[in-house]
């Protein structure tokens, strides 16, 4: 999968397909709320090893009963790449 920084309107067709991700400052993000701390630190788990399994990391910040899971490529000069994308629709299929 490319490296190369999309376009503002690859990220808007790939957004339009993400629902609940927003691209801000260079990256996607969602939050997601769960019914307690743990099922936070779980959920965080479950996206830590899927980012291992593709070699591709999201940042994830857990407060309370909140995931944040915000994604930028470092290989793209910190920008969004088809691998933030590509990574975004698994988390959402992992967490809904
Ligand atoms: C060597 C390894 O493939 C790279 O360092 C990977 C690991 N995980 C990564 N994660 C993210 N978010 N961006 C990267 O450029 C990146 N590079």
């Amino acid at each position: 999968m490319s490296d190369q920084p999309l376009t503002e309107g690859e990220i808007d067709l790939a957004l339009s397909d993400l629902p609940g991700w927003s691209h801000a400052n260079d990256r996607l993000e969602r939050t997601w709320t769960f019914p307690g701390h743990l099922q936070a630190l779980a959920a965080a788990t479950g996206v830590g090893l899927l980012s291992e399994r593709r070699d591709h990391h999201a940042d994830l910040t857990v407060n309370y009963d909140k995931l944040r899971v915000s994604v930028t490529s470092h290989s793209a000069g910190d920008k969004v790449s088809a691998k933030d994308t590509d990574l975004a629709r698994a988390v959402s299929d992992l967490l809904g």
